[in-house]
C-alpha cells in the first residue's frame, strides 16, 4: 500500500485525505502539513485513520512516505519540491502556476531525472489536455477563457494595482487580457488552469488567457480554443465551484483523486 504525505489541509487537501480515508484512494494517509495548526488539527480531526501531524513542510519527505501531494500554494511548491525530489519521493502538484518560472521548472524537471523520481500534474479543473498534448508540435495558437463570479476572484494580488472594484461589476466583463505567465502571477488561485495548457502546450507566453467576471454565473467556466495544421479544438468546462472554496472547481479536486488512484493501483490505464 503506498504511503501519502499531503501538503495542505484546505478545500482540496480535506477533499483528497477523506478518499483515501474511505479507501477510495487504496493507499494511507501517513503525514499532513498545513500552515495553519487549526486546519491540519480540523482535517485530522475528520479522519478515522489518523495521520501525523508534521512541525514542518520539510518533514513530510523526510519521513517514509512514497508520494508528497501539494494542495496548498505557488509558494508551497517552490519551497518544497526540490527537497521532495531529493528525498527520493514522487510528488504531485495542484498549484501549478509555480512551473511557469523557468528556472524552477529546469530545477525539477533535472532533479526528477536525476533522483529517478516523477512529478504528476493532474489536468485539474480542466479537461483536454490528452488531445492538446497530441497535437502538441502542430498548434499555432491556443488560449483560454475563465470566467467566474467576481467571489471567485477576490484578494487576487492583480487587484493591488487595478482599479477595479469587484463589487461594482454587475454584468459580465473582461478584468484580465494577456498571456498565462503573466495571469499565473497576478491571479495565483484562480489560473493554475492555464498553466497546465502552456505547458502542455506552446509555452506561457504564448498561450492567450482571458478572465471574465460575472455575477450572474454560478460556475466557473473554462473556455479552451486550440488550432493548427490539425484542425480545431474547443473545449468548455463548467464547473460547480467547491462549497468550501468558491475559487476551486469541484472537477479539479476529482482530478487530483483520480490521478492519485491511479498512481496507487496497478491496473489497466485508459486514456493519453
Ligand atoms: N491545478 C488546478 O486545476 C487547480 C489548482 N488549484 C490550486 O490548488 C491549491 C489548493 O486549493 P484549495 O485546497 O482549494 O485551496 P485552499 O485555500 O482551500 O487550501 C490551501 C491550504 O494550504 C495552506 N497553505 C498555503 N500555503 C502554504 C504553505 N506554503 N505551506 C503550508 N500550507 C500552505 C493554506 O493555508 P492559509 O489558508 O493559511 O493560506 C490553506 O489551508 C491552490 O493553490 C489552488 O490555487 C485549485 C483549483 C484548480
Ligand atoms: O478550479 C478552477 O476552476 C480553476 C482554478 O482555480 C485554478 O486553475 O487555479
Amino acid at each position: 500500500m503506498k504511503r501519502i504525505g499531503l501538503l495542505g489541509c484546505g478545500a482540496m487537501g480535506t477533499q483528497i485525505a477523506l478518499a483515501i480515508d474511505s479507501g477510495q484512494i487504496p493507499a494511507t494517509l501517513t503525514h499532513v502539513f498545513d500552515e495553519s495548526k487549526e486546519k491540519s488539527a480540523l482535517l485530522v480531526e475528520k479522519l478515522t485513520n489518523k495521520p501525523e501531524i508534521v512541525e514542518n513542510s520539510h518533514l513530510l519527505s523526510s519521513n517514509p512516505v512514497d508520494i508528497v501531494v501539494e494542495a496548498a500554494s505557488q509558494d508551497a511548491v517552490m519551497d518544497v519540491s526540490l527537497s521532495v525530489l531529493q528525498n527520493k519521493k514522487d510528488l504531485m502538484i495542484m498549484s501549478v502556476g509555480a512551473l511557469l518560472d523557468e528556472s524552477i521548472y529546469d530545477i525539477l524537471s533535472d532533479a526528477c531525472k536525476d533522483f529517478k523520481k516523477t512529478i504528476y500534474l493532474p489536468s485539474g479543473a480542466i479537461a483536454g489536455l490528452d488531445g492538446i498534448k497530441s497535437v502538441k508540435n502542430e498548434l499555432e495558437s491556443l488560449s483560454i477563457t475563465t470566467t467566474k463570479h467576481p467571489r471567485s476572484l477576490k484578494g487576487a494580488k492583480f487587484f493591488e494595482t487595478s482599479d477595479i472594484n469587484l463589487d461594482e461589476i454587475n454584468s459580465s466583463t473582461v478584468i484580465f487580457e494577456g498571456t498565462a505567465k503573466e495571469a499565473v502571477s497576478l491571479f495565483p488561485a484562480n489560473i493554475n488552469v492555464a498553466a497546465l495548457l502552456s505547458l502542455t502546450g506552446v509555452g506561457s507566453e504564448k498561450t492567450g488567457v482571458k478572465i471574465v467576471a460575472d455575477p450572474n454565473t454560478e460556475k466557473n467556466t473554462h473556455h479552451i480554443v486550440a488550432e493548427g495544421k490539425f484542425g480545431k479544438m474547443t473545449f468548455t468546462i463548467e464547473n460547480y465551484p467547491d462549497e468550501n472554496n468558491p475559487k476551486t472547481s469541484r472537477l479539479a479536486i476529482l482530478s487530483a483523486i483520480e490521478t492519485l488512484k491511479k498512481y496507487c493501483l496497478n491496473d489497466i490505464q485508459i486514456g493519453t
